[in-house]
């Protein structure tokens, strides 16, 4: 099995290798066959990145925006064309289950792009009101923004932040994470395909560093990190030392609350959806389970029945659920954070049991987890644990489930499912949280912004508010009357 591209980086519009970069490797998490052999960037291939980002952002920002779309458009229909072959590279990279990634990867990736292609030429600041003078604003590009990505949703990540960057006029170097290089050089091919100029939207590939020494390039205008807080908090104050603009969408350990009217079916629908796809490695998961006591008994029964049907096994397959985590190393965290949850004393409801996986690595596998009884001083209740773990949390009142949602640092999602209308809004407004949902889970269209607030981010992906992300504004008075002058 091999996955193994032309070379490790695409660097003004073509595949570039630097061999005296350290050396690392993508596994395929169901076996951990290594699919692919790769070099991290060098300070060469870094420099080379933003001196044809920096050239042909100019070239960019000077053709019309209409034409900007058209490019960004027609990268879409490509990926749209290549959708299986990307599914499948995902699968390889990610582990995720092929009927996840035919459904939301490259799919999503292609969203973005039609959207931001559909309002690159509306992208305009506006005109204010002022007796004696006429004032405007510009929307400006930024210039050579850098986009580093995670490796739950690589190729979404890198649409979710080139779309909205190039269709404001700006270019970009990206770089994956080192986990799952693959998809993010065929959203480079294809930009390219498409018309992007040389040099638009380049990938290099690394670890940490790489990140790092992207983030601190004097030619970096902006960036916008997808990644755990720990790195957030760290790209953050690189960029406020160099008071640049940035970006973060970071973890979260978000609340999702059952009252006693829910419509049972789709709550439960509601929470396996935002704990057990992607084998709970979503940022966005609803891992903290409130339910109200009168509902309580007839929620954990469908649940644990509807979790014991969920079916495990090589994510290639396409009636398999849930496949491995990232690598058998990120599943063993798992499996330790849930030791601690019993060690602490919550009752796992669920058997620690998997089916035969013959041909692949058990050790990447955790099967989907249910734990009762648990208190909010609980580490489950507390640490993003990025895998298929749910805690249920008991609950009476409305009052007392908004104080323990907001009882975190994080501040990424929420939901609720209720058939009270009235409730729904209340909580909703009530709850920190960048986004919210109601009786439904997980949702995220293109047209709504996407963003935490607290310890999970600062801006916005998707939708017009990204705009406001990727550009700067610029003021421009125009007096029309004498100039009004003592001297
Ligand atoms: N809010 C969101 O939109 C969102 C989406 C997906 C994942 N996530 C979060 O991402 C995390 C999982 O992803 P991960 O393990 O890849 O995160 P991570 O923070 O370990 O790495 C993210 C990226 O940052 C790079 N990086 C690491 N150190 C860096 C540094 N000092 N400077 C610059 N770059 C650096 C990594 O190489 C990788 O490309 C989870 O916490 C998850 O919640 C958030």
């Amino acid at each position: 099995m091999t996955a193994q591209p032309i070379a490790s980086h695409f660097v003004d519009g073509r595949y570039v290798e630097d061999e005296t970069g350290a050396e690392f490797v993508s596994r395929h998490p169901a076996t951990g066959e290594v699919i692919a052999h790769l070099h991290a960037a060098t300070q060469a291939v870094i420099e080379a990145a933003f001196d044809c980002a920096a050239r042909a952002q100019k070239e960019w920002a000077a053709c019309a925006p209409a034409e900007r779309g058209r490019v960004l458009r027609e990268a879409a229909r490509i990926l749209r064309r290549d959708n299986q072959a990307l599914s499948e590279l995902e699968t390889l990279d990610t582990g995720k289950p092929i009927q996840e990634t035919l459904v939301a990867d490259a799919a999503s990736g292609a969203e973005a792009l039609e959207y931001f292609g559909g309002i690159a030429a509306g992208i305009a600041g506006e005109t204010i009101p002022v007796p004696g003078a006429h004032v405007y604003t510009l929307r400006e590009p930024l210039g050579v923004c850098v986009g580093i990505g995670a490796w739950n949703y690589p190729i979404q990540v890198a649409c979710w932040k080139a779309a909205p960057a190039l269709a404001c006029g700006n270019a970009m170097v990206f770089k994956p994470s080192e986990v799952t290089p693959l998809t993010t050089l065929k959203l480079a091919e294809a930009l390219v395909e498409a018309g992007a100029p040389p040099g638009l939207f380049n990938v290099v590939q690394g670890m940490g560093e790489v990140g790092a020494a992207l983030a601190a390039h004097p030619a970096c205008a902006k960036v916008s990190l997808t990644g755990s807080v720990p790195t957030g908090a760290r790209v953050a104050a690189q960029a406020g030392a160099r008071l640049i603009p940035a970006t973060m969408e970071l973890g979260g350990k978000s609340p999702l609350i059952v009252f006693d009217d829910a419509d049972l079916e789709d709550a439960v629908g509601g929470a396996l959806l935002g704990n057990f796809y992607s084998a709970g490695q979503v940022c966005t998961n609803g891992t903290r389970v409130f339910v109200q006591s009168g509902i309580r008994d007839a929620f954990m029964t469908r649940l644990l029945e509807r979790t014991a049907a969920i079916r495990i096994g090589d994510p290639t397959d396409p009636d398999t659920h849930m496949g491995p985590l990232i690598s058998a190393e990120h599943a063993g965290r798992v499996r330790a954070a849930i030791e601690a949850g019993e060690a602490e004393g919550a009752s796992r409801l669920t058997q620690d049991a998997l089916p035969d996986l013959p041909g692949l690595d058990s050790a990447a596998f955790v099967p989907p987890t249910i734990f009762g009884g648990v208190t909010d001083d609980m580490s489950l209740a507390r640490e993003e644990i990025f895998g298929p773990v749910l805690s249920l949390l008991d609950f009476e009142t409305e009052s007392e489930v908004i104080a323990r949602a907001n009882g975190t640092p994080f501040g990424l999602a929420a939901g609720l499912f209720t058939r009270d209308v009235t409730r729904a809004h209340r909580v909703a407004a009530a709850l920190d949280a960048g986004v919210c949902w109601i009786n439904c889970y997980n949702l995220t269209p293109v047209e709504a912004p996407f963003g935490g607030v607290k310890a999970s981010g600062m801006g916005r992906e998707n939708s017009k508010a990204a705009v406001e992300f990727y550009t700067r504004l610029k003021t421009v008075n125009l007096g029309l009357v004498p100039v009004d002058s003592p001297y």
